[in-house]
């Protein structure tokens, strides 16, 4: 038998680190929707108990520190499963981005042993099973738009946004999640209007929303790698209404309306970035 599973990106609209946490991890509250861009993967049962994994990217790995992988030796644990299962991805989310692709095939691959192996786990185990493999992969089993606490993994839903598109750029690099949040001067945290936001999605207000978009981490990112500064400066300056630093980078997210305008800031920032999409919003008025 083999499965297809689409796991979607995500962007951080708003990302506020509150502190510290006793686990090493910090408290955040952090607004995240999911947009068409998706790495697909295929599961293909295995009578042999195994996990085998392959992807078409040289920057991730195909062995058990796969995040798909340690997803199906997690769903085989918890219920108590000897099947085998080989998972083929195809990566078209830039890794090590911002845009929680390694959460979301762990999330895709829950869903789809799931359903292959008729295990009848609910939405709700699932997630509790994926907040073990990373603080994102809650969020990328819903894949709408929510808000993220405690590490992230605590999901509130929110109102989808106001439709737009959204233009996604990323320099050359990747930027490991880990090494951003101890650099944050925790006495000095710039905080975001979380609450500016989640009223913007309320009121369906795409102009109060591209003014209270933030990231507490961009300092930080920013300083490493200036360059995703600069990268943040363009999209305003090509006519992006808003822009957000998404995760720990070091993509920055464009929201733009109508399409021509961001037909404009795609062409603006390309050559100027290592990859650029135009993409929508998954979950949209
Ligand atoms: C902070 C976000 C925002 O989207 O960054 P991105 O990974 O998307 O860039 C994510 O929630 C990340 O989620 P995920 O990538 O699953 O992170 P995890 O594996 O749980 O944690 C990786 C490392 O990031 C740090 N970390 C992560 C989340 C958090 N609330 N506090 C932390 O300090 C810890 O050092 C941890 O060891
Ligand atoms: N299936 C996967 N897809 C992407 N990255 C993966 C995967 N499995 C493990 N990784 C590793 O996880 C790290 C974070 O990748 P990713 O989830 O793309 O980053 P981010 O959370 O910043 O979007 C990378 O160093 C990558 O090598």
């Amino acid at each position: 038998m083999v499965l297809l599973e689409k796991a979607p990106a995500k962007i951080t609209l708003s990302l506020d680190v509150l502190g510290k946490r006793t686990d090493g991890f910090h408290e955040v509250k952090m607004i995240m929707t999911s947009v068409d861009l998706t790495d697909i993967l295929e599961l293909h049962e295995r009578h042999r108990d195994v996990i085998d994994v392959s992807a078409d990217s040289q920057y991730v790995p195909d062995d058990e520190r796969n995040l798909a992988y340690k997803a199906a030796a997690a769903f085989k644990q918890q219920y108590h499963l000897t099947k085998g299962v080989r998972i083929n991805i195809k990566k078209n989310i830039p890794v090590a981005a911002g845009l929680g692709g390694g959460s979301s095939d762990a999330a895709a691959v829950l869903r789809g042993l799931n359903q292959m192996w008729s295990v009848g786990a609910s939405r709700a185990e699932l997630t509790q099973l994926g907040a073990r493999l990373g603080s994102d992969v809650p969020f990328c089993m819903t894949g709408t738009t929510a808000l993220g606490t405690g590490r992230g993994e605590v999901i509130h839903p929110l109102p989808s946004p106001p439709a737009c598109y959204v233009v996604l750029a990323k320099p050359d690099m990747g930027i490991s999640t880990r090494h951003v949040f101890p650099r944050l001067n925790l006495n000095n945290l710039k905080h975001q209007p979380t609450a500016d936001v989640i009223r913007s999605l309320e009121e369906a207000n795409f102009r109060n929303l591209c003014d209270s978009v933030g990231n507490t981490l961009e300092p930080v990112t920013f300083s490493m790698h200036p360059e995703v500064a600069r990268v943040k400066e363009k999209m305003l300056a090509n006519g992006a209404a808003g822009a957000v630093m998404s995760g720990s980078g070091p993509v920055i997210a464009g929201l733009v309306r109508p399409f021509s305008r961001a037909r404009r800031v795609y062409n603006g920032l390309r050559g100027f970035c290592d990859a650029v999409y135009i993409v929508r919003l998954l979950d949209q008025r």
